[in-house]
């Protein structure tokens, strides 16, 4: 397994935001983004999951390798936190929801709607997620917000345990998640200047 984009152009609203992006990214290693406010690490990430079209250039393998994570879209808030997990779960033809709930300390809010969480408790269900996916590629954009230190660590311990089973994660963070891999400047790759707010 390897994640490499060739050529990339990703931008937003018809404005190319990077430019002639090339990268890989091996088996159990993870690619930190970084870059100011506005810099493209959404759009990267985004297109990378195959969420929007890239301008020009290619992404392997495809988007049904991958799993783009850590927000509430797709969760639905009448559902409990099991239910959303089992719906997942089911979705990618997984049946066992323990490990997930597990991963994040969910199993105390597992009847919970998904519309009562707190931020932090909704960021933990939209990270264990991943976990229902079993997808071995997963873009996350800035995976830790809302969490307190205590789940910024469980996130991390996740994300070690997925790079250990020959994972790949590609994430835009501004914290140190001592994680082994590469750092990208998107920066680097600007396309215009007129992109950048
Ligand atoms: N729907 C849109 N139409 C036009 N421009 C957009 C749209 N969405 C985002 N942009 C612009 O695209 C650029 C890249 O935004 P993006 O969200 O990828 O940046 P980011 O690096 O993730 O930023 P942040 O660190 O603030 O999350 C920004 O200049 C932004 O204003």
């Amino acid at each position: 397994m390897r994640l490499e984009a060739r050529g990339l152009t990703v931008g937003r609203g018809g404005l190319p935001v990077l430019a002639d992006l090339s990268f890989a990214v091996e088996a159990g290693h993870a690619l930190i983004l970084r870059g100011p406010n506005g810099s493209g690490k959404t759009t990267l990430l985004r297109t990378l999951a195959g969420l929007q079209r890239a301008y020009a250039g290619e992404v392997s393998p495809g988007s049904d390798a991958i799993a783009y994570g850590g927000h509430r879209d797709g969760m639905k808030g009448q559902l409990t936190v099991a239910e959303n997990l089992s719906f997942w779960a089911r979705l990618h033809g997984l049946r066992d929801i323990t490990p997930a709930l597990r991963a994040f300390a969910l199993e105390r809010l597992d009847d919970r709607q998904a519309q009562h969480l707190s931020a932090g408790q909704a960021r933990r269900l939209g990270l264990a997620r991943l976990l229902v996916t079993g997808r071995p590629i997963w873009c996350l954009d800035e995976p830790t917000v809302s969490l307190d230190a205590e789940n910024t660590g469980r996130f991390a311990d996740m994300v070690r345990a997925h790079l250990g089973d020959g994972g790949i994660a590609v994430i835009a963070t501004h914290i140190d998640l001592g994680l082994q891999g590469d750092t990208l400047d998107v920066q680097r790759f600007r396309a215009t200047l007129e992109a950048f707010g």
